[in-house]
């Protein structure tokens, strides 16, 4: 296929269902630049990313056209033969890597012997910066708009993830520039897009599910973005420990903190690493498929995953000191590139799910770090 002939893509149509939405805070990006822009809306973010750990911006400046291309992109992809998006697929068992294709999964329900198949098929794209090489195969149809990836990656970095760095860092009483410099675009990172493509199911498969199609969970890295697509399956465990839908906002940017810049090496917990998962959509949108275009931001691969000396963290108690403790060589300190392949190889090899309760919650240990993990 050549860049020309892809299909424009077209967004199905909204939900006209009431449902119990999540109340987000939505981020004015436009505002980022102007005088005391930032600290406004670090000052506005503050509480969202504390008690919800999701919100979301609008007005980032990624041309809609460029968001809409690569939901093009992840049709034409999903809908190849299995044999050609097999050619490029995950190794979850062989290393933990997280590129390429994953087929929907057999899963154990509820520790029972009683097996159900995922309805969600996934591509994951490595990071594709101008300033190295990246040694991961492509499929075919992704090296012909290589070109393009590579400037929604770039963009999505600049203009939404970056900006948030700087917030998160302003409101930990950080340097501007201390999240940016542990999570710097052009180094090597672990940073990809996930394309995902949900199949409808029929009512009664959906039940031996308890209608989840992707089980709760936290995301491993820093931040994540879902771009805004139109059928409602999005749900976060709310602070009153039930589950809120999130709903669109047409042009906007769904975003979420993720465990490194909540759990553990970085923020201690202060910032919220929140419990979503996607669910059966509302009647008028449960027989149409789902498209989800996500980046997923994650720590440079040779940072050490050390708390964050933050003012705000030592005030809090969540750490006694504004010294790297850890710091100075120690061979246990783990780094990005560790972590996220230990934890990423750890999480998608389970065959079982607990689809009956909202999760168990285990630690997930690697050398010296040891992180929450959510999952059902
Ligand atoms: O498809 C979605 O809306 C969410 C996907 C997600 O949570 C993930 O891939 O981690
Ligand atoms: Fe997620």
């Amino acid at each position: 296929m050549s860049p020309t002939d892809l299909e424009r893509w077209v967004p199905p149509p909204e939900t006209k269902a009431e449902l119990d939405w999540a109340p987000l805070l939505t981020v004015d990006l436009s505002r980022f630049d102007s005088p005391g822009g930032k600290e406004s809306l670090a000052a506005e973010l503050k509480g969202a990313v504390t008690t919800w750990g999701f919100w979301t911006v609008i007005n980032s400046g990624i041309p809609q056209s460029l968001i809409d291309r690569h939901f093009a992109i992840a049709s034409a992809f999903f809908n190849q033969p299995l044999e050609e998006k097999r050619k490029v697929v995950t190794d979850y068992a062989g290393g933990g890597s997280h590129f390429g294709y994953r087929e929907p999964r057999e899963m154990k329900l509820n520790g029972s012997e009683d097996v159900m198949k995922q309805n969600v098929e996934m591509l994951n794209i490595p990071k594709l910066p101008p300033s190295y090489e990246v040694n991961q195969p492509l499929h075919d149809l992704i090296n012909d708009y290589r070109q393009e990836i590579a400037e929604f990656q770039r963009l999505c970095y600049v203009k939404v993830l970056r900006r948030l760095l700087v917030l998160i860092a302003i409101i930990l009483e950080l340097p501007e520039d201390y999240l940016v410099a542990r999570h710097d675009f052009l180094r090597p990172s672990e940073d990809h897009i996930r394309m995902l493509k949900y199949h409808p199911r029929l009512e009664d498969e959906d039940q031996r599910v308890k209608d989840t199609w992707l089980g709760g969970h936290t995301d491993f890295g820093s931040l994540t973005l879902l771009f805004n697509q139109p059928v409602v399956a999005l749900q976060i465990l709310a602070p009153s420990n039930d589950w809120k839908w999130v709903k669109p906002v047409p042009g906007g940017i769904t975003c979420n903190a993720a465990d490194v810049i909540t759990n553990d090496y970085d923020l201690k917990g202060y910032i919220k690493s929140c419990v979503h998962r996607v669910v059966r959509p509302p009647r008028d949108q449960a027989h149409l498929q789902r498209i989800s275009l996500v980046y997923f931001l994650r720590p440079g691969n040779d940072i050490p995953m050390l708390p964050a000396p933050s003012p705000i963290l030592l005030r809090e108690r969540l750490i006694s000191t504004l010294e790297n403790v850890a710091d100075g060589g120690s061979e246990e300190v783990v780094t990005g590139y560790e972590y996220v392949r230990a934890r990423s190889g750890y999480y998608n090899t389970r065959k079982d799910w607990n689809v009956d309760g909202k999760g168990e919650k285990q630690l997930f240990q690697v050398k010296n770090l040891s992180v929450q993990d959510y999952y059902n």
